[in-house]
């Protein structure tokens, strides 16, 4: 389904950080919200996932460190019944060993806790999760900050070949432009508590039109980045 939420905004201490803003992306869609810290990213993607629910919008939410889904004190096959029965959906195996399989967790003991895991394989398994019950929009906030470069373009790989041909479409939230450029159909670009910018990736890099965006993409040392 294609994901639509209008009239989006923000006031906090009677400061307007999300600025009245429309979203739209399309089925299988990869959107990439990038800007500045403190551009007003994660508000937009909070409010968004607030809204999309409560419309009854299937949406799952990756943060940013596997330690804001995981506790520390219950083991690995614990998170996967309690998002299993969050969704209301009965333990599958063939599910669980497919998105296992995925996302390269398959060797992992779920009678451990996360902390017998490498960060890593925990992100990976955050991730499965999220996909459990196959979302409409997957809102991803700084996945990959918590990991180094290499595992960190691992684990977008594997995601990249998840989506590929599926209907879930990916908000990918992040302040990396290398990252996002290299994993999205559409750029948008936060300033301020605004998008000032929404284009084709390709078209994007090649033709920055705000200062913002402009801003971003003159650090082209991330065109040597393997992610
Ligand atoms: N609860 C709050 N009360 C007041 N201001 C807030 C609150 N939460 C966020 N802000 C402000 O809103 C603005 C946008 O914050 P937000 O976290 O959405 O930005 P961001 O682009 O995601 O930044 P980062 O990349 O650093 O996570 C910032 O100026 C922040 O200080």
């Amino acid at each position: 389904m294609t994901i639509t939420a209008t009239g989006l905004s923000v006031i906090r201490s009677g400061r307007t950080i999300l600025h009245p803003t429309d979203i739209v992306i399309r089925p299988g869609e990869r959107v990439g919200l990038v800007g500045a810290s403190g551009s007003g990213k994660s508000t937009l993607g909070h409010v968004l996932i607030d809204n999309l629910r409560a419309e009854g919008v299937s949406v799952a939410h990756v943060p940013q460190s596997p330690d804001e889904a995981l506790d520390p004190l219950r083991s690995m096959a614990f998170h996967w019944r309690e998002a299993e029965r969050a969704l209301e959906l009965s333990a599958d195996p063939i599910r669980q060993q497919m998105l296992f399989n995925a996302l390269h967790i398959e060797g992992g003991d779920l009678r451990k806790r996360p902390w017998g895991w490498s960060r890593g394989m925990q992100q990976r398994f955050v991730i499965a999760m999220a996909l459990i019950g196959t979302p409409d929009l997957l809102v991803m906030d700084e996945p990959t900050s918590a990991l180094d470069p290499v595992v960190a373009a691992g684990t977008m790989d594997l995601l990249d070949a998840y989506l590929k041909d599926r209907q879930t479409a990916l908000l990918l939230i992040t302040h990396d432009l290398g990252l996002a450029a290299r994993r999205v159909h559409r750029l948008m670009v936060m300033d301020d508590g605004k998008i000032v910018e929404d284009a084709p990736t390709e078209r994007f890099l090649m033709a920055p039109k705000t200062q913002a965006a402009k801003a971003l993409c003159a650090h082209r040392n991330w065109l040597e980045l393997p992610c």
